[in-house]
């Protein structure tokens, strides 16, 4: 896991490699700087492009004048520096940079609040004016500044942090920051650049390494973690000789209505693909042809609107109610029956959660250590209106501890709130995944898993990411516009073998 860290956290992580390394700031400095130009260099090969780079005068715009410096150094001799002269004061460092710059023939200007903003020619633009630094939303000069650059509609790429853009808290969405093509990060993402706001200002972003002390960075408590490739390794296990159909657990399905059985027939398949021993769903009659022709493997339990069908709840190892299930009477009356009558963790996806808003006595009998997978409306029917995912952050670490549940909140970056106050980010998955049906796969995913054995964290953590990295083995080598659920499902035990091979 990597914790992620707050502009607070990234600070103490500075200084204390500073301090125990050693390294003095400014060769730290020269180091991000370097780390910075061999990524640029890749991306951006053409040498004749014409580059300016805007400085601040503080620590990010330190590094705008040493990456201007190496990328002189790298022979891009088309690039020109642009200091925001803005206030009197400059860091130690800025002011060491700006003396090495001046030793070169690289020219320079000082724009100061007096002056009218200057004429932009150049291809590209290097944004480090303000970095994690950013302590108020951005007014007078600088916001007259990054509101022309804006404008200008170049290919910006940012130093660490677009200016004007929180790493944590509330984005402000009136608050104007610069907007970028890519962003070139130390050491790791920051918090908000996995939070959906951030679209509007980052179209991609890149973390490189700086060399920031790794063990310290462990140690800091952060409730914000993010889920890696080792990780996944590190919770699934190969299936050994002589495992049979019953070491892999029964699992049972509710979902569907006429209407909707495609949301049973994806969710039901997807647990058979996720390695359940057996899967059995519960479908209306109506749904029953559907069923048994898309999915052969998936036995049948039929119910009708007007009473209960008999589960035997007790004998499923692992239960998941709601996809396409409809909000009816009866479909209350079965989530009331399986929320007070079984006695283990249970996954509750789509209509489960619409039943479940607004009725506070259902969710507070969820079975101890439940998964909830909302998406971004259904977390707010069941826990109110949030107007910033930061927000929704704070919900979901405070309802996951008082209910002893975990929530999947379902996004780009998904995130896996726990009881113990942890909230994971997921790093797979891509934008050809924003299909309808991709939620009932997931709610397969993990209901397999955890009739498998895994533990309610580890059938979250692991069936959010190989949810995600199957459809990145689909769609990212042919850069594929769409990937289809089923399709999803059905390279789940693909992309398993390999997150389990040692
Ligand atoms: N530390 C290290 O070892 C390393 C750090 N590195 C680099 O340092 C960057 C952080 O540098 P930083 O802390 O100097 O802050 P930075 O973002 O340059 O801002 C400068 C000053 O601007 C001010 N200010 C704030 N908001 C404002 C606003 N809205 N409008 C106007 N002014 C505003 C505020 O000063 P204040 O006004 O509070 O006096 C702030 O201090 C980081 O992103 C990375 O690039 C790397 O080199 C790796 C090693
Ligand atoms: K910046």
């Amino acid at each position: 896991m990597l914790p992620l860290l707050t502009a607070q956290q990234i600070r103490e992580a500075d200084a204390y490699t500073i301090a125990h390394e050693p390294i003095s700031s400014v060769n730290l400095m020269e180091r991000a700087s370097k780390a910075f130009v061999s990524w640029f260099v890749n991306h951006f090969p053409d040498k004749r492009d014409t580059i300016s780079v805007y400085c601040g005068t503080g620590n990010n715009g330190g590094d705008g004048l040493a990456i201007a410096r190496l990328l002189f150094e790298h022979d891009y001799r088309r690039i020109n520096v642009k200091i925001a002269r803005y206030t009197a004061r400059s860091t130690a460092d800025f002011d060491v940079n700006l003396q090495r710059l001046q030793a070169m023939q690289i020219p320079l200007i000082e724009l100061s609040e007096s002056e009218t903003l200057p004429q932009e020619n150049a291809d590209i633009l290097i944004d480090a004016l303000l970095g994690s630094g950013l302590n108020k939303p951005l007014d007078g000069s600088f916001r007259a500044l990054v509101d022309h650059l804006n404008s200008l509609s170049k290919c910006v790429v940012a130093v660490d942090v677009p200016t004007g853009f929180y790493t944590d808290g509330e984005v402000e969405l009136e608050g104007a920051a610069l907007k970028s093509n890519l962003v070139i990060t130390f050491q790791q993402a920051k918090i908000n650049f996995l939070l959906p706001e951030s679209g509007a200002y980052i179209n991609c972003w890149e973390a490189v390494n700086i060399g920031l002390d790794t063990e310290f960075i462990s140690s800091l408590q952060s409730p914000y973690q993010m889920v890696e490739d080792k990780d996944i390794h590190g919770i699934l296990k190969p299936r050994t000789r002589f495992s049979h159909k019953g070491t892999f657990g029964h699992s049972l399905i509710i979902a569907g209505q006429a209407k909707t059985m495609g949301a049973a027939l994806l969710s039901s398949s997807a647990c058979v693909y996720a390695g359940a021993g057996l899967t059995t769903a519960c479908v209306p009659e109506a749904g029953l042809t559907a069923l048994n022709s898309y999915q052969a493997e998936v036995m049948a339990i039929v119910r009708n609107e007007y009473q209960l069908p008999d589960l035997e709840l007790e004998k499923f190892k692992a239960i998941a109610i709601g996809p396409g299930l409809g909000t009816g009477d009866d479909a209350l009356a079965l989530l009331q029956h399986v929320i007070t009558d079984y006695q283990k963790p249970l996954v509750i996806d789509a209509d489960g959660l619409n039943l479940l808003a607004g009725n506070t006595i259902l969710v507070n009998q969820l079975p101890a250590k439940s998964i909830i997978t909302p998406h971004m409306k259904e977390f707010d029917r069941l826990f109110g209106h949030h107007t910033s995912w930061w927000q929704r952050l704070q919900t979901m670490w405070q309802k996951a501890s008082e209910l002893n549940i975990y929530i999947v909140l379902k996004n780009s970056y998904t995130i896996t709130g726990t009881p113990e106050g942890q909230l994971y980010f997921n790093s797979s998955s891509n934008a050809a995944m924003a299909v309808g049906g991709m939620g009932d796969v997931l709610t397969g995913v993990i209901t397999a898993l955890l009739a498998q054995g895994y533990s309610p964290l580890e059938a979250c953590l692991a069936g959010v990411y190989l949810h995600g990295r199957a459809g990145d083995e689909l769609a990212l080598p042919d850069k594929l516009n769409v990937v289809l659920p089923g399709q999803v499902a059905a390279r789940v035990p693909a992309t398993m073998a390999k997150l389990t091979q040692k």
